[in-house]
């Protein structure tokens, strides 16, 4: 693949001295949402924080957009990484926080307004992110990273807490991003989130 925004390939991992990755391909494509799918445990998350620079040293080689990942702000300007749920700022509302987001960006992919109706936040944008339940806060953490500008998206179950309604939305954002140019390789329990989502499938097998 000439253009591929990741090439991944031989990548293995022990944690603790227990292999985690073993001999793990992955390439993705501009305008591709690939879902990589396996059962808890088998390494999705550990692999997405591979391609985020996040691990050192894996084994095999590892090149997005580019070159290997790296854990530094050039890096970070093109991709975004939502997982466990951010830290969020005391006395500031929802609108706030994604007023915030955008005021440290240049190019923000959404306005405020459109972020909340987007994720389906209108009506929550004066309470602060902890008076919401936790498919609302899911949203917003969607909202965050959907709202900055970036060419990769590497998403860890980001279907966590969502209701069947909101994922089939989600899967709808995620293809309009692609649609766009854009990659995103998402770590997913949810099937039909990544057949909505127009997905290729990667299963991963265990390693030992
Ligand atoms: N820091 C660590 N030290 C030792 N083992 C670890 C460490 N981090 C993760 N592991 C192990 O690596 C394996 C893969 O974990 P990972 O979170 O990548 O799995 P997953 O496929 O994302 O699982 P799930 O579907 O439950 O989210 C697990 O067995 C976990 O216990």
């Amino acid at each position: 693949m000439t253009n591929a925004i990741i090439t991944a390939r031989g990548v293995g991992l022990d944690l603790g001295g227990v292999p985690v990755l073993r001999d793990v391909d992955l390439t993705a494509a501009p305008g591709e949402v690939v879902a990589v799918m396996g059962e808890n445990g088998v390494g999705k998350s550990t692999l997405l924080r591979c391609l985020a620079g996040l691990h050192p040293s894996p084994r095999g080689e590892i090149d997005v957009l580019g070159g290997p990942p790296a854990d530094l702000p050039d890096f970070w300007r093109r991709v975004v990484q939502a997982g466990d749920e951010p830290a969020w700022y005391p006395g500031l509302s929802v609108r706030e926080h994604l007023e915030l987001m955008r005021a440290v960006q240049q190019d923000a992919r959404l306005t405020a307004d459109e972020a909340l109706e987007t994720f389906e936040l209108s009506a929550r944008a004066d309470l602060a992110p902890l008076s919401l339940s936790t498919g609302q806060r899911q949203r917003l953490s969607l909202a965050m990273a959907l709202l900055r500008p970036s060419r990769l998206l590497l998403l860890d179950e980001p279907e966590r807490g969502l209701d069947a309604g909101f994922r089939q939305r989600l899967a709808g954002i995620l293809r309009g991003y692609a649609a766009e140019g854009g990659t995103v390789v998402m770590a997913t329990h949810d099937a039909r989130l990544a057949q909505d989502a127009g997905a290729r499938v990667i299963t991963l097998r265990a390693a030992s």
